[in-house]
């Protein structure tokens, strides 16, 4: 039986000025699935989370997120309805230490704002302490201890990534939405975060959707990819189809579909790039 949608987006179209970012861009994520989407450099990916998260206003189109059609919601009634997104370029605070990113993250399930919080205003008190226990209850999941009161900007890029998605677990969401979550990590790290992602869908339940370039990645992680290319779709399908696919082949490295009949092994890898990066 085919498990219910999580999240469906219908033909959005985003443009700015004379640019169609998004070209009735439809998808569709299935509970508990980890989906990618990729495409060459200015496909679209990133409007296209910009629009998933209400950042971005497309001109047409929907976004249903759990049964609900969140189309014209604004950014923090999605995230309380539990869509989670890290950035390409990092949501961490580099002033504030792990812990206190993490807690901030949490402040969106309180009803009080993190300022009231952190100064011990009254009320604020008996969940200030769950917030704490919560926090560090994920910065152990994710390895932080060692840096739980280090401030986030005198920390490695790794270290400040795993610190993006830790935030992103805080405010207790049903999907995430995670951007190049590999960029920047070693080949090693990488593939690891493909087990971390497969362990946290099937332990908390998570639905995931993620951009990515790095392949092995996308291959090992992914039950299915959907191909973004001049913000539209190009295919979709499972890694193994893709990775084969003349168009995506043709796409990423710039020819015909029909000049690149034999795709080598890892068709998305440019000659000579180390370690799957496309
Ligand atoms: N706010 C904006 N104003 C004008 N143009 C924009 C805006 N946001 C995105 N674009 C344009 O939309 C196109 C798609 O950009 P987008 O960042 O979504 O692509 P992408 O697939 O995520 O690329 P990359 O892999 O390089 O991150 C680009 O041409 C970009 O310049």
């Amino acid at each position: 039986m085919k498990r219910r949608h999580m999240l469906k987006v219908d033909r959005l179209m985003l443009r700015f000025g004379g640019l169609q970012v998004l070209d009735g861009l439809s998808l569709t994520v299935r509970e508990g699935q980890i989906v990618g989407l990729i495409g060459p450099n200015g496909a679209g990916k990133t409007s296209c989370f910009n629009c998933l998260t209400g950042i971005y206003q497309p001109q047409s189109g929907t976004v249903h997120f759990d049964g609900r059609d969140v189309s014209h919601l604004p950014t923090h009634r999605r995230a309380r309805l539990g869509m989670a997104r890290t950035w390409q370029n990092l949501g961490v605070i580099d002033t504030l230490t792990v812990t206190e990113n993490v807690m901030l993250a949490g402040h969106q399930r309180t009803g009080y704002a993190a300022l009231a919080g952190m100064l011990g205003l009254p009320g604020t008190w008996h969940r200030e302490r769950e917030l704490q226990r919560d926090a560090a209850e994920i910065i152990e999941y994710f390895g932080l201890d060692a840096v739980a009161h280090e401030r986030t900007g005198e920390l490695p890029y790794g270290i400040r990534k795993t610190c993006d998605m830790a935030m992103a677990l805080a405010t207790d969401p049903k999907m995430l939405l995670l951007d190049e979550p590999a960029s920047g990590l070693s080949p090693e790290e990488a593939l690891g975060l493909a087990t971390t992602l497969r362990e946290l869908r099937d332990r908390l339940k998570l639905t995931i959707l993620m951009i990515e370039h790095h392949v092995p990645l996308v291959a090992e992680a992914c039950d299915h990819v959907y191909v973004l290319n001049f913000g539209q779709l190009l295919t979709e399908g499972p890694p193994a189809d893709i990775q084969r696919h003349p168009e995506v082949i043709a796409a990423y490295l710039g020819g015909t579909a029909a000049e690149t009949p034999e795709p080598p092994e890892w068709p998305l890898k440019p000659e000579g790039a180390d370690h799957g990066t496309a």
